[in-house]
């Protein structure tokens, strides 16, 4: 099963256009490994549930929405404990590294991981590499128990630190072997994701019994797949707090303008979710969607008539949006990812300079800057339950012997997707999709696009989907859900 020392895809059809995207097992490459029972079946706390264990063939589907003759598509494998597990719990020697960039809920993740190896499997010897990718190499590490990890949910960040760069994959995988690590828990962005790939391909390669799993963590929610990625409920939350001090500092003053720059690098869904919760934002600009600011259409004149209207308006702008109209930055940071110009401050002077100069016009700009402000907080209730079932969904998948892949939610259910799906494109914001249409009618803004250009971005989605004959839906539909015969023909 490889060709060009890549694993091949292990792909099991079916039944009217049945399709499996399964994840790699380490059967697949170890002969005649032993099985055991799994503990869980004398644990008091599952004896009673009825179904504990997931069915060998149970599988969730990635479109929901489907039409009578649709085939059935693509599925993943669900997620949770199987009869028959791959590690005796004596045996296991696990880590944990967190990658990239910091995401509330990281430390429930942690906790999480630790508390089901042991008290569901009564494996003790759990590590955490200090620092990222390159901590495998360059640091210590750190025992973890549940009691050390007690209370680390309250807290933000990473209780074991994370870094970018520093991806040496002989490095790691050597000293995954030196320790004796059988069981490498990756917490990470679209980065790390690619990462925990390239170490499962040479642990393959070499023979070895060490499973590779991955837990997505993006707080831009800009990996593929998955329903949403954890700590992006929370940062909408926290963004509402700077969005409603922009309204209030705005509508105090006359031609009171908020503007609030928000994370997102290439994926606008927090500035675009914090806007459709606030209400209080009149425009929203992400990466997605380009905008102009001069002349009939543009940025300008909407505030202009909103300033007009109201005495006072709120923009919310994420980080990478309108980049395109700033001097290329050449900067990268250690993982190679762009650094981006400040945009805030940018379009902050930007329409200074418009109303003093070309308007004559005295207006009050606010600029509130809460970017790391919504990444550093721990994360809220909803994102911890999903941490928990996340957590022990990668462990239970371990503990079976499957390996590289990433534990994700897919239309609500827990499944293991396998590492090439997530690691095949960013995902985005569609703005032919419903949700900005959404968000276009509850802000009134400008949509800044012009009718061609919407046929055209569709029909290039479309004509993308037909090549992928898995769709009856767009791909991007979890956040944003609309099929493409679907599309609203009256969109402007
Ligand atoms: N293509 C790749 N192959 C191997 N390792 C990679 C690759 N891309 C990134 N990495 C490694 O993954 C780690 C994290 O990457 P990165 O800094 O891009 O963050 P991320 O996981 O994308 O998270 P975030 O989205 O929050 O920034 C780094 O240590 C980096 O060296
Ligand atoms: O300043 P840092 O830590 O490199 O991270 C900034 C980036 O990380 C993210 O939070 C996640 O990719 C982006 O939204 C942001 O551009
Ligand atoms: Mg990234």
């Amino acid at each position: 099963m490889e060709s060009n020392g890549i694993s091949e895809q292990k792909i099991v059809t079916g039944d009217s256009g049945y399709i499996l995207q399964d994840v790699p097992h380490l059967s697949d490459y170890i002969p005649d490994l032993p099985t055991y029972s799994n503990p869980l079946q004398d644990n008091p706390a599952y004896a009673v549930v009825k179904q504990y264990f997931v069915h060998v063939d149970d599988s969730v589907p990635q479109k929901i929405v489907v039409h009578k003759d649709s085939p059935r598509g693509i599925h993943f494998r669900r997620a949770g404990p199987r009869q028959k597990i791959y590690f005796e719990p004596d045996e296991v020697r696990a880590c944990i590294v967190t990658c990239g960039g910091l995401c509330p809920g990281l430390n429930t993740v942690i906790r999480e991981i630790v508390y089901s190896l042991y008290h569901m499997y009564g494996v003790t010897r759990v590590l955490g590499i200090d620092g990222g990718y390159k901590g495998f190499y360059a640091r210590n590490t750190i025992p973890l128990t549940p009691k050390v990890v007690n209370d680390i949910h309250k807290r933000g960040g990473t209780i074991l630190g994370t870094s970018r760069g520093g991806h040496d994959t002989s490095k790691i995988v050597h000293s995954i072997q030196d320790r004796g690590i059988n069981q490498v828990y990756i917490i990470g962005g679209d980065g790390t994701q690619k990462g925990a790939s390239v170490i499962f391909e040479e642990i393959r390669r070499r023979g070895l019994k060490v499973v590779v799993a991955g837990i997505p963590k993006t707080i831009d929610n800009d990996i593929p797949v998955i329903d949403r990625s954890f700590g992006f409920d929370t940062a909408v939350e926290e963004a509402q707090r700077a969005i409603n001090a922009a309204h209030v500092e705005a509508e105090s003053v006359e031609n009171g303008i908020g503007l609030v720059k928000l994370m997102g690098r290439y994926s606008g869904f927090i500035a675009m979710y914090a806007t459709l919760a606030s209400r209080d934002v009149d425009c929203c600009l992400i990466p997605e969607s380009p905008f102009y600011l001069d002349g009939k259409g543009g940025l300008y004149e909407y505030i202009e008539k909103q300033l007009k209207e109201n005495g006072h308006m709120v923009i919310v702008i994420a980080e990478g949006a309108g980049q395109e109209l700033l001097s290329e930055s050449m900067q990268q940071d250690a993982s190679g990812n762009k650094l981006l110009q400040d945009v805030g401050l940018w379009i902050s002077q930007g329409i200074k300079d418009y109303f003093s100069k070309q308007k004559k016009m005295t207006i009050n700009l606010k600029y509130i800057d809460p970017t790391y402000m919504i990444r550093a907080v721990p994360g809220n209730a909803s994102d911890n339950v999903y941490c928990t079932l996340l957590a022990q969904s990668v462990v239970h998948g371990a503990m079976a012997g499957y390996t590289g892949f990433t534990s994700g939610l897919v239309n609500g259910r827990q499944t293991y997707i396998p590492f090439y799906r997530i690691n095949e494109k960013q995902h985005k914001v569609v703005i032919t999709d419903r949700m900005w249409a959404r968000l276009l009618s509850s802000t009134n803004q400008p949509s800044f696009i012009s009718n061609k250009e919407v046929i055209e971005d569709r029909k290039e989605h479309i004509s993308g989907e037909e090549k992928n004959e898995e769709t009856q839906l767009l791909d991007d539909g979890k956040c944003a859900d609309v099929a493409p015969e679907n599309v609203d023909d009256s969109f402007p």
